[in-house]
């Protein structure tokens, strides 16, 4: 059974890239059923509009709940996932992305403004599964960015998606450290030549080097990973 993504979004054309490279061909292939929907389909008024000023006063706009509730009445699967980006989220990391990956509906609410109404959040959250993600400590104008980030790190970890699954063994982050260099021909590039135990044939070698590599790149670029 095909996983299925939907994204909600006043900008539904930024995910038009998504018809191409490895996503395009797994929706071709049916292993990714992917929909973009526009929240404005869910207006009813001329204007189309999907917000209004803020109660309590302040700056900027908030999403309206009914065009979300809409929406999302009419998009949420039973067992759906809804996905909202938000600064204000749980950090999205590796182990995220696994967890997310095994699920059979993805649904991501694109914020806009100053945010969604707090009243849509609360009630997908009592009558199904909400998560609230970060993908960083910093602010974007609206949760497509964030969104397609997840898309990417999560599609790629469903079973036949990706050509060669032992790729995706060695990656940064699967083994909680951070991954060793990597070189290719030629040999000698401006005068820089490649550690000669890669060209060594010893396998051993290799496979120690490397995870020394990984050991020290991590405790000089991310101790707080060799915390964990
Ligand atoms: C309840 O959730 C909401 O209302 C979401 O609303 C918004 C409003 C503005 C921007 C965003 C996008 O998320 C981020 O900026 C973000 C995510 N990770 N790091 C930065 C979302």
């Amino acid at each position: 059974s095909a996983h299925r993504i939907d994204i909600v979004t006043i900008f539904p054309s930024f995910f038009d890239v998504l018809d191409v490279s490895l996503i395009g061909k797994a929706r071709e292939k049916g292993l990714l059923d992917l929909r973009v929907h526009d929240l404005r389909d869910w207006t009813h008024d001329r204007h189309r509009t999907v917000d209004d000023t803020p109660y309590g006063g302040g700056a900027g706009m908030v999403m309206k709940p009914e065009p979300w509730g809409a929406a999302l009445d009419e998009i949420l699967g039973d067992d759906a996932v809804l996905v909202v980006p938000t600064p204000s989220g749980e950090v999205f990391r590796q182990p995220m992305a696994r967890e997310l990956a095994q699920e059979q509906q993805l649904v991501f609410a694109c914020g806009r403004y100053e945010g969604i109404d707090q009243r849509v959040i609360d009630h997908y959250a009592a009558v199904g599964r909400v998560r609230l993600v970060s993908i960083g400590d910093y602010v974007l104008n609206g949760g497509e960015v964030a969104s397609m980030a997840m898309i990417e790190a999560v599609t790629r970890l469903i079973p036949g998606f990706m050509g060669n699954p032992e790729s995706l063994v060695e990656e940064s982050h699967e083994d909680g450290l951070l991954e060793y260099p990597i070189y290719t021909k030629p040999a000698v590039w401006r005068g820089l030549e490649v550690p000669p135990v890669l060209l060594s044939g010893n396998h051993g070698a290799v496979a120690a080097w490397r995870r020394e590599q990984s050991i020290e790149r991590t405790r000089e670029r991310r101790p707080d990973l060799l915390s964990d």
